[in-house]
């Protein structure tokens, strides 16, 4: 169990990135939701201990995140937003180095790890090829391999779908899938599917504060009744968006098709059978209105 209390942090421009965020994250595949800029990686961060928070506590078990930094990372596997620079080295090159400052000293050991690390993520074919030359798939398999070195019981994925096409996004959910449910896993990241496809539980981060915490299938549950959907020409969507709570818009065969929230049925209106991308933006709508 992940428990972060009274979590809170200030960069020095004076940005408020998380303000007092309360998360219990069990076992198994939670999703972190949340718009740019909603401060997830700021989270991310301070969770996986890279960088420090102004206030609150982080605990993994029985480790104080903060204060045994060390502890934690000996038992994390992360895979950050963005690696930055990727080497010339082979994948196989590359795992093998990563394994050694895993503490992975046993050549058979590590030989073991990384051929099957190497398989599990379908890179075997491409190991002796540098990873500079990968695709972002392929890049992003590469990161799973590396950040499940060791077992860790915490993995943090950042992201880890954004810019991929729809087959090496299905492959990559699907390696995340079979990760299991022995370990903590947080799947940050804005794309609604993601989380949908996968995790039976997650949050909704914005403007730094957690906004919304609980299983998919309960937070669909209560916006029932309450979604209503009408395919509108474009130059109508101002007035809409006047007289009724629009928590989204999209475009359908030339058409914006939009989304409103009420209890009662909107004249010319019919029933959605609301789903998690209406709860997500329904959150985000109540507060911009608020704001
Ligand atoms: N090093 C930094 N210095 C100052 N402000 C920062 C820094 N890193 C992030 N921020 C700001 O903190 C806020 C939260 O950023 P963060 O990257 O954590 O959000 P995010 O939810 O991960 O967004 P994205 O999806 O765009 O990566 C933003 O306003 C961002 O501009």
């Amino acid at each position: 169990m992940l428990e972060i209390a009274g979590l809170s942090h200030t960069y020095a421009n004076g940005t408020k990135a998380l303000d007092d965020v309360n998360l219990s994250i069990p076992r198994g595949m939670f999703g972190l939701l949340g718009p740019n800029g909603a401060g997830k990686s700021t989270l991310m961060r301070t969770v996986a201990s890279l960088q420090a928070p102004t206030a609150g506590s982080i605990r993994f078990g029985d480790i104080d995140v903060l204060a045994e930094p060390e502890r934690l990372r000996r038992t994390l596997g992360y895979l950050p937003q963005d690696f930055g620079v990727y080497p010339r080295v082979s994948a196989y090159a590359m795992l093998d180095q990563m394994a050694v400052l895993k503490g992975i000293t046993g050549k058979a050991d590590r030989k073991a790890v990384v051929e099957t690390l190497l398989n599990q993520t379908n890179l075997w074919a491409v190991r002796d090829k540098a990873i500079a030359g990968f695709s972002g798939g392929m890049r992003q398999r590469f990161g799973i391999a590396q950040a499940l070195i060791g077992n860790p019981e915490l993995i943090i994925v950042d992201e880890p779908t954004a810019g991929l096409d729809p087959e090496e996004r299905n492959r990559f959910l699907n390696l995340l899938a079979a990760i299991g449910d022995n370990v903590v896993v947080i799947l940050s990241t804005h794309i609604v599917d993601d989380v949908a496809d996968l995790c039976p539980r997650m949050a909704v981060l914005a403007g730094g504060r957690l906004q919304l915490e609980g299983r998919p299938a309960d937070l669909i549950a209560s916006t029932r009744g309450r979604v209503w959907r009408k395919a509108i020409n474009h130059g109508e969507l101002a007035d809409f968006q006047d007289q009724h709570e629009v928590i989204s818009t999209r475009l359908f065969a030339g058409n914006t098709i939009v989304h409103v929230l009420s209890s009662e049925r909107p004249d010319g209106f019919d029933p959605v059978e609301g789903g998690l991308e209406d709860v997500y933006f329904s959150t985000l709508s109540t507060l911009r209105r608020a704001a």
